[in-house]
Parts: structure tokens; sequence; C-alpha cells
């Protein structure tokens, strides 16, 4: 299968290169944002379960193939998210959680798209990288996006500068999960400083599989959509 990897800024092609070349075939470099297409909902596999409790052993299918028989990811996890573009961006301190994820959501079937950055820099900042993230998932319909950092909250806070991004500091599977539920988040800020590489997985599962409640929360959207949109603070409720 082929996936779009697009790898940091014009100095990074170096990188690009070995980073490619480490994660082998399955994925090309390309040189701009791939256009919009169709997505399907991330949580469309999810929909039935939407009044359970959150649990992802119910959640995903487990009896396909034994983890330890396919490198500790089961491939049922796919099933419920396939097709979904992922951007990623983060800084120094969360580059190996980064790179973690880009192969780990690559192997569960994911359109995933590194926007860097590709090497360890200690002295790079946050917020080009979740800048470019944001912009991306916003002008891709049905995308989402991964920040990652020492702690996720400048990641956070980078990507929600970008109109039109809603952005979530995702610390426990229940914030991300209503990150999905409440906000609509499109993109999850995480703290690799602050989790185990499995307590990041079942964050970042949590935040895939999980569709927006709608309802009185599009509501909530819209008024601070619309405050982003004209500066017309949203109306204090009469006394
Ligand atoms: O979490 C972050 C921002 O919210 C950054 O990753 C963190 O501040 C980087 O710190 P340092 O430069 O000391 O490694």
């Amino acid at each position: 299968m082929a996936v779009e990897l697009l790898l940091g800024t014009p100095p990074a092609a170096g990188a690009a290169d070995r980073i490619v070349g480490q994660l082998g075939q399955q994925i090309r470099t390309v040189g701009a944002a791939p256009a919009s297409r169709p997505l399907r909902n991330p949580g469309d596999h999810a929909r039935n379960n939407q009044d359970q409790a959150f649990d992802l052993s119910k959640r995903y299918k487990t009896s396909k193939c034994p983890p330890a028989e396919c490198g500790g990811i089961n491939p049922a996890i796919a099933d419920y998210t396939a097709s979904v573009r992922i951007y990623l961006g983060c800084d120094h301190a969360g580059l190996e959680l980064k790179n973690h994820f880009v192969k780990r959501l690559t192997d569960l079937g994911h359109d995933v798209i590194d926007v860097g950055p590709a090497a360890y820099d200690a002295n790079d900042d946050y917020p080009p990288f979740c800048v470019e993230a944001a912009r991306r998932v916003v002008a891709d319909d049905g995308s989402l996006g991964l920040v990652i950092g020492g702690s996720g909250n400048g990641e956070q806070i980078a990507a929600n500068k970008v109109p039109g991004a809603r952005a979530a500091l995702t610390w426990n599977v229940a914030t991300a999960r209503l990150a999905r539920q409440h906000n609509n988040a499109q993109l999850a800020g995480i703290g690799a400083r602050m989790h185990t590489v499995e307590e990041a997985e079942r964050i970042v599962d949590a935040f895939l599989t999980t569709e927006f409640d709608g309802g009185r929360h599009q509501r909530r959207i819209d008024l601070l959509a619309g405050y982003e949109r004209t500066g017309e603070p949203p109306a204090l409720p009469a006394e």
C-alpha cells in the first residue's frame, strides 16, 4: 500500500530520504500537500458503540491476529480507522514519539503525513511544525492531526492559532475521547514526556476511533467559529 509521507521543509530533504529508507517502500515522498479527497469519518465504525462505556478491548476486534504475531499491532484496529489521513508535527521533545506514531499509524493503514521535524535538533521550536500540521488538517476536510511535544501544551496552543483548527490537549483516554465527542477536535496535543509509549498509544487510539456527538456541541462550536470569523464575541445570556 502506498502511503504519502510529507517530510518537513526543503532543508530536511536529506533526512527525508533517510526516513523513507528506514520505513521502506510503503512510503513515498510528496512535494506538496495532497489534494483533498473524500475520507471516511474516522468514527463511522464506532457509531454502534456510542452508548457503551469506552473500552478499547471491546471496541477493537481482537481475534484476527494475536498481537505477538503482528509485531504488537493488531491489524483489526485498522478496520475502524482506515482511510483517515493523519498529519503529524512535533518538536525535539516529541520527535521520538512522533516517529513511533508515523510508523504505527502507517502500519495500521492510515495515510500518514509527517510535517516534521525529520531529525533531532535540541534547539528546534514547536510552532512551525504544529502550525503547519494544523494548516494542513484544516485544509484537508476529514483529516486529523497529532501535535507532539514535551507537554503537548504549546503544541496545542500553536495548532489553535490556525483559523478553523480545534486542537485539544489529550492527556488520558477520557480527554481524548471527549475531544472528539464534544469538541470535534481535529488535532490532539500529546505530551511525550508525560506518558509511556503504551499510554500514548491508548490516547491516540481513543482519539482516532471516537466520533463527534453533534447536537448541543455543534452549537457551541458554531459560537466559537462565529467569533473567530467576525471578532464579535458570542452574546452573554441575558440577565
Ligand atoms: O512541551 C513543549 C511546549 O509545550 C516543548 O516540547 C518544551 O517546552 C520543550 O522544552 P525544552 O526546550 O526544555 O526541551
